[in-house]
């Protein structure tokens, strides 16, 4: 773990519902959550685990039926001109302030996408220009070179005549430098990126994860990565948080939850990941559907799925766990409780990582060498 990291995020006990006929959908439960400057978290689990919510709520962009009941979104920062350090807690801003001070400018984000993001009507020029004159009332001329810069940093070329394109006009790939071109143009501290590569072929999804990868290096963003595909994760993410049915299971650094992982729910996850060696017909599926979060959840919410799951579990929500000796990882099951029965996890999982490990994955640096050396 690096030295002196600086907080830039720190979301506590968060909880957000929503209104629906069907009831209350109580969709993120107590997510506690930390980003550094610089670092990168990744946000994994199954589809309405609640992963786009939270970071949603993060840029102040809940739908109109939802509501944050409870917790904080802190965001900290140094004031520009006197360097003094500032907090502020998101949930409390009101949408004008979301606008003017958050949104695009300190925490921007990239959907999965680009075609929902990008205006089908509008030159990709404009599209880039518009955000940089509406928040830092730059003039035409000072968005246009910028627009430029821009374009160039995210590996477009030709830009002057890009800049005359519209969205259909480019390949799906280009769409999406170009929505991270806009993401970037206000010089956002956070970058959010949800599921940014999903709808690309394999080869283009790795080279815009290899330009985020840059671009945060050359401007130490801190990025947040939404994602199902822990092939992704393995790819770029420092730090993963395991999100289940609104709750954060299990956090920890990569290392951790890749060659450590504690969760029956991780293991899961882990078990049915593909790579490169698995015939598709034999890949793991975790037993089962997520509980409707319509209803009260009784005990651990993962426990009807959970071969291991103990007596507790149906009547006690497990607490966050740390795992000894260690500073980052914490596991929310009972299995972790120190008279709960000794449980590994399964063998094929083991042998899989062990795998993994020796081949030196993942690799998410885009460096060759075993993770913890
Ligand atoms: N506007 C809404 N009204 C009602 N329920 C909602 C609304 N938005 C989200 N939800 C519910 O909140 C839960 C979490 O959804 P969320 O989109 O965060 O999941 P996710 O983990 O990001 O899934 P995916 O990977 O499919 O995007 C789901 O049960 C979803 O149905």
């Amino acid at each position: 773990m690096k030295e002196n990291r600086e907080r830039i995020l720190k979301i506590r006990d968060l909880n957000i519902s929503f209104k629906t006929t069907g009831g209350k959908v109580h969709a993120v439960r107590g997510v506690n959550l930390d980003l550094y400057k610089g670092e990168t978290i990744a946000i994994v689990g199954e589809s309405g685990s609640g992963k786009s919510v939270t970071t949603k709520a993060v840029m102040g962009l809940l739908a109109n039926n939802g509501s944050i009941d409870s917790g904080s979104i802190e965001y900290h920062w140094n004031d520009e001109y006197t360097g003094e350090p500032k907090t502020v807690d998101i949930c409390q801003l009101s949408e004008k302030e979301l606008q003017s001070e958050i949104r695009g400018r300190k925490i921007a984000m990239v959907f999965q996408d680009p075609m929902t993001s990008l205006n089908p009507t509008m030159t990709i020029g404009k599209q880039i220009m518009e955000p940089m004159m509406y928040h830092y009332k730059k003039s035409k001329q000072e968005a246009y070179a910028k627009a430029l810069e821009l374009l160039e940093l995210v590996g477009i070329t030709d830009a002057k005549k890009r800049m005359k394109n519209y969205p259909h006009q480019l390949s799906g790939g280009m769409r999406q430098r170009i929505v991270i071109a806009i993401a970037l143009s206000c010089d956002p501290y956070v970058l959010i990126c949800d599921e940014p590569t999903t709808a690309l072929d394999v080869t283009i999804q790795a080279k815009i994860l290899e330009l985020i990868q840059d671009i945060q290096k050359k401007k130490e963003l801190s990025v947040i990565y939404i994602t199902h595909d822990l092939g992704v994760v393995a790819k770029v993410a420092d730090y993963v948080n395991v999100m289940y049915a609104g709750k954060i299971v299990e956090t920890g650094t990569i290392d951790e939850i890749f060659y450590d992982p504690r969760h029956p729910y991780t293991w899961g996850l882990l078990s049915s990941m593909p790579d490169l060696d698995t015939d598709d017909d034999e890949l793991y599926t975790i037993p089962g559907t997520p509980p409707n979060l319509a209803h009260e959840v009784k005990g651990d919410a993962f426990a009807p799925r959970n071969e291991f799951a103990l007596n507790i579990d149906l009547r006690e929500d497990p607490p966050m766990f740390k795992v000894p000796d260690s500073d980052s990882h914490q596991v929310a099951s009972w299995l972790m409780h120190p008279n709960a029965p000794k449980v590994d996890m399964p063998e094929a999982l083991r042998k899989r990582l062990d795998k993994m490990k020796q081949k030196g994955e993942p690799n998410h640096d885009g460096s060759t060498t075993h993770l913890g050396s």
